[in-house]
């Protein structure tokens, strides 16, 4: 069995090597021709996967995608071929909760302006905005949900409407899937309007979908309003983030949200037990046996934490700022943003590192907000 991936899928050859040859190739670049003979193809966000691609992939009897996204897959095209298909939703889900959080502790630092006391609002809580709403909840800070679907399906959470978000919030974090028609369309969720209509030094982050905001209404908005303070993982027209938009932005990351090494590595996971479930195999593989250990396992507290050495605590497992140096200096250049993404070193998530206490310093809010938890 041939079996072709996406090159920055990591554990790909461990999970998958047993059952078939595994390939791998560059996916933003893959063409029908390299196709054209696999039995299983395994890509990640960047692979369009529609007929032009798979038309001339006959053997083709399994396509999986490591992503929570689908807004690269015709679905509609693999049914009518038969072809099965598999995601991996809520894969890199505490990932991108966890990087939110990280960034509203960045701009808390970097304006003086603490998070704590501050209301969030979270539009779109599936599971993404739902990890950001736990990591928040767990340190004490007030959030609002947005989501007018799982408000309408009967989800038992309180709602808000959107206006209520943009008028009453201070800090907004995007997670929406992308989706171009009906009632509660996300193109431009945040056009000019909505974008004129922040509250005064409203902090954005958009951890989705570029397009979910109007980036160049963004522009437009910033170049008149220094108050709002926007943070940006993904951009309008990836893998070509408009350049002028860079400089007004907080900090900037290349789409990579989601990329902590426990999320990428579920990914991939759940796709091994996706096939193996296709194919009628029984799996004999462990995910945690993969994850090499954090290189400093452990960190000793003997106060609670304020703010400031919050934020010390979570730069030790991720420092944002080294990424969004990175960025600056590399996004203009050629397959710059590709480049980033592929050499990226995985941040490891909060559970990587045990957090205990010394004395009688109590901190199972650290353990709410993932860290693991360690006796001493
Ligand atoms: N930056 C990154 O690295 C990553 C980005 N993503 C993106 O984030 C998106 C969301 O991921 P999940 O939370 O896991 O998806 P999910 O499907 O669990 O949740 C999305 C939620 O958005 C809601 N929604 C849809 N339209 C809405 C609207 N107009 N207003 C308010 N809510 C709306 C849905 O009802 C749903 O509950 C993905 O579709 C993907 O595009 C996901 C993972 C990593
Ligand atoms: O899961 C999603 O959806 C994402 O946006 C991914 O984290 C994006 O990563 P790639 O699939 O583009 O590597």
């Amino acid at each position: 069995m041939k079996i072709l991936a996406d090159e920055n899928m990591p554990y790909v050859e461990q999970l998958f090597g047993d059952l078939g040859t595994v390939e791998t190739v560059n996916g933003r670049e893959l063409t029908a021709q390299q196709v054209s003979d696999v039995d299983v193809l395994l890509v990640r966000s960047v692979t369009k996967v529609n007929p032009q691609l798979l038309d001339k992939a006959n053997k083709l009897k399994f396509v999986g995608s490591a992503t929570i996204g689908t807004d690269h897959i015709d679905m509609d095209y693999l049914a009518s071929r038969d072809i099965a298909f598999s995601s991996a939703p809520g894969c890199n889900a505490t990932a991108v909760g966890e990087f939110a959080f990280i960034a509203m502790l960045e701009l808390a630092q970097r304006f003086n302006s603490p998070l704590k006391g501050k209301v969030v609002g979270i539009v779109g809580a599936g599971n993404t905005g739902t990890a950001t709403a736990k990591c928040l909840q767990a340190y004490g800070v007030e959030v609002m949900l947005c989501d007018p679907l799982l408000e309408a399906a009967g989800d038992a959470r309180d709602f808000v409407s959107l206006n209520t978000i943009t008028s009453t919030c201070d800090v907004i974090s995007l997670h929406v899937p992308i989706t171009k028609i009906g009632e509660h369309k996300t193109w431009y969720l945040f056009d000019e309007t909505r974008l004129n209509n922040l509250k005064p030094n409203t902090w954005l982050l958009n951890c989705c979908r570029g397009e979910v905001i109007d980036n160049r209404a963004l522009i437009k908005i910033k170049q008149q309003r220094d108050d709002i303070k926007v943070v940006l993982d993904v951009w309008e027209g990836e893998p070509n983030p408009m350049e002028e938009l860079v400089p007004y932005i907080e900090f900037c990351t290349p789409h990579i949200a989601g990329y902590s090494l426990e999320g990428k590595a579920r990914g991939t996971f759940m796709l091994y037990q996706q096939l193996a479930k296709t194919l009628q195999i029984s799996t004999n593989k462990d995910i945690t046996s993969l994850l090499p250990t954090l290189w400093s396992q452990q960190v000793s507290l003997n106060q609670i934490p304020n703010e400031k050495a919050l934020l010390q605590l979570v730069r030790f497992v991720y420092d944002l700022r080294d990424d969004d140096a990175l960025f600056r200096n590399n996004f203009t250049k050629p397959h710059g943003f590709d480049h980033m993404r592929k050499n990226h070193t995985h941040r490891r998530e909060f559970s990587a590192l045990k957090v205990g206490n010394i004395g009688q310093t109590n901190v199972n809010w650290l353990s709410n907000l993932g860290f693991s938890g360690v006796e001493l």
